[in-house]
């Protein structure tokens, strides 16, 4: 039996003192962009004019509001799935089983949010709750991640991820003590990467579009341009729903507050920053530029796709016709790299389609204001980061093999810059 004692694994993000910092900061941003969105100046880099008092952010209604919604997509998620996918072996040789029914939650709570809003439901007046439901999904967050916490310390020591057992519980809180924590076969770390976070983020942009039709008799192009983008990587995210199971969250971090907010708060409440600040700062977009950003949005979106596919085809079938005449080298694993296709162009062909894409998703916004380029610097900063972890995990895993794919392909992201 594998021991409990805490691990050697490297301490990331600083350390207990660099994850108590993010404790506090990550939702203190959260918090910043909502109101930094809805303020005259929306300033990225300025402190906000008001800090908003208790009144006006504990909610009752938006408590419930979270609590039906999350209730609306576990009920989704129990639903027969037309799929269940197997996991990556775990450290005990088992592979849990997951149900692949993400398309279908999302087009089921679109019907029913249809069928509502035929029937009076207020979706408009979700804008209005954006600040007391962040509240309450950042204060549900905190609760649920102690309890995740509590709950790994009775679980075996085969089910710890390797980074979440230091020993420091602040740090363990934060990274997740527990690789896949379940009851019964309900996953909650694949519940939570798909499920409520990335489909709110849809209806709270809807939301926010049709509060604008409200207001000013239509839609703008900016609006409708920045709901058509962020729908189609959603869409896309639970379209290959099957292929977030090899990613580093499920494969290697565990589920603790990082992962439970940034799904359940972060992604929903930042990731509309668009949206939010096109609200309230509408901004005038002529055809012309519009065709350039969706051209910008293509090209980031096939490259992001092609290389997602053509990856997790390999690692499926290596024989597949479409990566059968790839070139590839060998590792002492058993398993081989991709050195041609667009894994031969940089190291994370994927990244780079996702930066372009993030790129394509502030445009519509202007370039009066930084504000709504927040996601791409925070993005590009997550994604420069997660490449030296993802770089480190490699080379531990395949060694001589990984700085031979290092030297083939010298680029990281941007081919010729980084
Ligand atoms: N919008 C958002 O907020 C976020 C989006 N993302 C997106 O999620 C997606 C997944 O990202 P992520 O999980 O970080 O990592 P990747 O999908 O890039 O997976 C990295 C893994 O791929 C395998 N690999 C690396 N190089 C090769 C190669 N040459 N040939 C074959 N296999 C290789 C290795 O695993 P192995 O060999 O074990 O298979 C490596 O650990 C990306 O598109 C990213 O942009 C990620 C984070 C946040
Ligand atoms: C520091 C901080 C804010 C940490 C939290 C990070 C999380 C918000 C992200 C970590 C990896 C993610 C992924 C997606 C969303 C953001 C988080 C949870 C993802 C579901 C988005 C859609 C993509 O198509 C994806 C499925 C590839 C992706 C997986 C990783």
């Amino acid at each position: 039996m594998a021991s409990r004692e805490a691990s050697q694994a490297p301490l990331e993000f600083g350390g207990p003192l660099g994850v108590t910092a993010m404790l506090i900061l990550l939702p203190a941003t959260m918090f910043h962009l909502l109101l930094a969105a809805r303020s005259g100046p929306a300033r990225l880099l300025a402190l906000p004019a008001y800090l908003p008092g208790l009144e006006e952010l504990w909610s009752p209604r938006a408590l419930l509001l979270l609590f039906i919604w999350l209730g609306l997509q576990v009920a989704l998620y129990l639903l027969p799935a037309r799929k269940v996918a197997e996991g990556l072996e775990l450290k005990d040789k088992s592979r849990l089983r997951y149900p692949i029914n993400g398309f279908q939650a999302l087009v089921l709570t679109a019907l029913l949010v249809g069928l509502g809003v035929s029937v009076g439901l207020p979706l408009g007046a979700l804008p209005g709750m954006l600040l007391p439901l962040a509240f309450a999904t950042t204060l549900t967050s905190f609760i649920f991640s102690l309890l995740l916490y509590a709950k790994a310390l009775v679980a075996p020591a085969s089910a710890l991820a390797p980074g979440g057992n230091s020993g420091n519980s602040v740090y363990d809180f934060f990274l997740g003590r527990e690789l896949n924590p379940r009851l019964g076969s309900f996953d909650f770390k694949y519940f939570c990467e798909l499920r409520p976070g990335l489909i709110g983020w849809v209806f709270i942009n809807l939301a926010l579009l049709m509060q604008e039709a409200e207001l000013r008799g239509s839609p703008s192009l900016a609006m409708w341009l920045v709901n058509g983008f962020q729908l189609l990587y959603v869409g896309d995210a639970l379209w290959y729903e099957e292929s977030v199971l090899t990613t580093m969250d499920i494969i290697h971090d565990g589920f603790g507050f990082m992962l439970v907010f940034g799904d359940l708060a972060w992604v929903p409440f930042t990731y509309s920053l668009q949206a939010q600040f096109l609200l309230y700062h509408p901004q005038p977009l002529g055809l012309p530029m519009a065709l350039l950003i969706c051209l910008i949005k293509a090209v980031g979106y096939y490259i992001f796709r092609g290389a997602n596919s053509q990856k997790n085809t390999f690692r499926k079938n290596p024989s597949d016709p479409s990566v059968a005449g790839l070139e590839t080298i060998p590792t002492a694993t058993g398993r081989q790299l991709l050195v041609s296709g667009w894994w031969g162009m940089v190291r994370h062909p994927n990244y780079l389609g996702d930066l372009i894409m993030a790129l394509a998703w502030s445009l519509p916004c202007g370039l009066s204001h930084l504000l709504p380029y927040f996601y791409l610097l925070y993005f590009t900063a997550l994604l420069v980061h997660r490449e030296a972890r993802d770089e480190q995990q490699c080379l531990r895993k395949y060694g001589r093999a990984w700085q031979e794919y290092c030297k083939r392909v010298p680029y990281r992201i941007i081919p010729y810059v980084y």
